[in-house]
């Protein structure tokens, strides 16, 4: 019998365990905060971050971590990328030994240029076997109202993929599997910054045009990175790639894409950080790894350079449109 416990109790943790309970899997939930934890238990709902979500009244909730690791076969982590690293060094011993351990965030770690996988089997202590990886077109609210949606579960151990694939399938949430471990990560890392880019493109006023241009020579970044990095170009032609910079770079609910609309309005990052209330927009960290992984691998990939520069401040939104726009002509 499967059991989950899942690490993060925001918007995506939190949607991600109605899933699984929804999917009939016995599936407890840590929230950092207790009263939100108290909140879930008592009244089914997470109040800060899907306050009109019924949940499921089998999922379960705490705020003691050892507790919801207790006796688990498989670990979800739903914490944001750049404060991975910081918990699991405190949870490493209590993973239970065996367990699958599934990662839900999109971010590339700001100075070691790790996947998350890698964060994980690293201050995680896990076999990179182990150690699998959801990621597709999965806008969070989307899904909390049971909107139909795919995602791609990756595993270098198929029959791990599988098994989550079926703990986790739902009639409104449908799993494929994929071993491209390396792709799916990239993909869901690097599309967040695109999306940065698409939101400043329409801070500025640019349409459809544009998106579309930045999606696709976006993707192409990105299918260069992954290849550099032993990954398969093919991956970022399924739901992990071209999906989700097709969900993210267009849709008004990403925190990404509407932060890049703040910056590209002119707004400083620390502006757009209060105007989209704290929010984890996990492209303006992870850009600066990404450029850097980049650049160690001789990869080309300058939509994801010009977003790192608007985002350090070294150049207006303007300006590097520009700049994209004036670059070498080539063929596609
Ligand atoms: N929201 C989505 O639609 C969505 C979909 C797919 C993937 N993701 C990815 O999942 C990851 C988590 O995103 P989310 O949407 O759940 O984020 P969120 O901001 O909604 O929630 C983050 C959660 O992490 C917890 N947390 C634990 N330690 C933290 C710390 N030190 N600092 C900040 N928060 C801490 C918070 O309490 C909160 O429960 C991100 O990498 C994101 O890119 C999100
Ligand atoms: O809201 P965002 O920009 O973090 O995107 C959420 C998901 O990653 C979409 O797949």
């Amino acid at each position: 019998m499967s059991r989950y416990a899942v690490l993060g109790a925001g918007s995506w943790g939190t949607t991600f365990a109605k899933v699984l309970a929804d999917a009939g899997t016995d599936v407890v939930l840590w929230a950092r905060r207790e009263e939100v934890a108290d909140a879930i238990v008592t009244d089914h709902v997470n109040p800060e971050y899907l306050p009109d979500v019924k949940l499921p009244a089998a999922l379960r909730a705490t705020h003691d971590a050892q507790a919801a690791l207790d006796g688990v076969t498989t670990v979800v982590l739903a914490i944001p990328a750049q404060k991975l690293r910081g918990h699991l060094e405190d949870w490493a011993g209590s993973l239970p030994r065996g367990a699958t351990v599934v990662s839900l965030a999109k971010g590339v770690e700001m100075g070691t240029l790790k996947r998350m996988s890698e964060v994980i089997a690293d201050a995680g202590r896990v076999d990179p076997e182990r150690i699998a990886v959801l990621s597709g077109p999965n806008l969070a609210g989307e899904i909390a109202a049971e909107q139909p949606t795919a995602t791609v579960v990756a595993c270098t151990d198929h029959d791990r993929a599988v098994a989550v694939q079926h703990e986790c399938s739902t009639r409104y949430f449908k799993p494929y599997t994929n071993v491209d471990v390396i792709g799916c990560e990239l993909g869901g890392a690097c599309k967040n910054v695109i999306a940065l880019a698409c939101g400043v493109a329409a801070g500025q006023g640019y349409g459809d045009n544009t998106t579309a241009s930045l999606i696709t020579r976006g993707l192409a970044e990105i299918s260069r990175l992954t290849v550099a990095l032993g990954g398969q170009a093919i991956t970022l032609a399924g739901l992990a790639g071209m999906g989700d910079l097709v969900a993210t770079c267009s849709s008004p609910l990403s925190r990404n894409r509407r932060f890049g609309e703040s910056l590209g309005h002119g707004l400083s990052v620390a502006e757009a950080e209060r105007a989209n209330h704290g929010q984890v927009a996990e492209g303006v960290k992870s850009c600066e790894a990404i450029a850097e992984l980049a650049r160690r691998h001789g990869v080309d990939t300058p939509i994801v350079d010009a977003v790192r520069r608007v985002c350090a401040g070294s150049v207006s939104a303007r300006e590097v449109g520009d700049e994209l726009i004036n670059r070498e002509r080539k063929p596609e």
